[in-house]
């Protein structure tokens, strides 16, 4: 369970995020809406441990394995695709069979015909598919995701929904979005605005 009690954000003079009172249960996806500049990726980052809030609390159980995948691409472009997954299986120690499941995530995801190219060379929804496969290879408990689909067509979109319906079976997930969320995921739709975090 992760509980967020006033949380509030600063940047500045400006306040971002206004008080945010939230549990989120486990095996959950909570889906964020809300227009450009409300906050989405400030209040996952917050969840990721990546900023830190101005005042309020975030409890998140210390068992509970986080991964992020962010909006911006936190990627080396001189490496190319197998490098950032065995980057990643080094990061979290995998040991057993992570190539055999690296593989079939980017053939899930649609780029493992790109394995041995410089990510230089990706486009910007190929960039975005190997952000997501890097956060999907180690086990986790919590799926934090910042615009899956940006920069996909339909077909690849559907690709990513299809992966993360599978992977993220019986995770929490918390997705920020500008497209809809496919209601296969039963998700808890928020709308961000003001920084207020509206039930839909
Ligand atoms: N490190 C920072 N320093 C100062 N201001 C920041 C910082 N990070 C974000 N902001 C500001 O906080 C506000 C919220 O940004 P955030 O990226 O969280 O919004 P968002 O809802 O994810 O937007 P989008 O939908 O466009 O991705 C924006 O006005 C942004 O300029």
């Amino acid at each position: 369970m992760i509980v967020l009690q006033d949380l509030r954000k600063r940047y500045g003079g400006r306040e971002i995020l206004s008080g945010i009172t939230v549990t989120l249960e486990t095996g959950r996806v909570y889906a964020i809406a809300g227009p450009s500049g409300s906050g989405k990726t400030t209040l996952l980052q917050i969840l990721a441990g990546y900023e830190h809030p101005t005042s309020g609390a975030v409890q998140v159980s210390n068992t509970l394995r986080l991964e992020y995948a962010p909006q911006d691409f936190l990627l080396f472009s001189t490496l190319t695709v197998w490098h950032h997954m065995r980057l990643k299986a080094a990061a979290r120690r995998l040991q057993e069979r992570w190539e055999e499941r690296a593989h079939r995530l980017l053939a899930d995801l649609g780029i493992a015909n790109h394995c041995r190219a410089r990510v230089g060379m990706l486009s910007g929804g190929e960039r975005r598919r190997l952000q997501l496969a890097i956060a999907l290879l180690p086990p986790s408990d919590v799926l934090l995701l910042d615009e899956p689909t940006s920069n996909l067509d339909a077909m690849a979109s559907e690709q990513v929904w299809e992966t993360l319906a599978r992977e993220g079976a019986g995770k929490t997930m918390v997705i920020c979005s500008h497209a809809p969320i496919p209601s296969q995921f039963e998700p808890v739709r928020w709308q961000l605005r003001g920084g207020v975090l509206d039930v839909e």
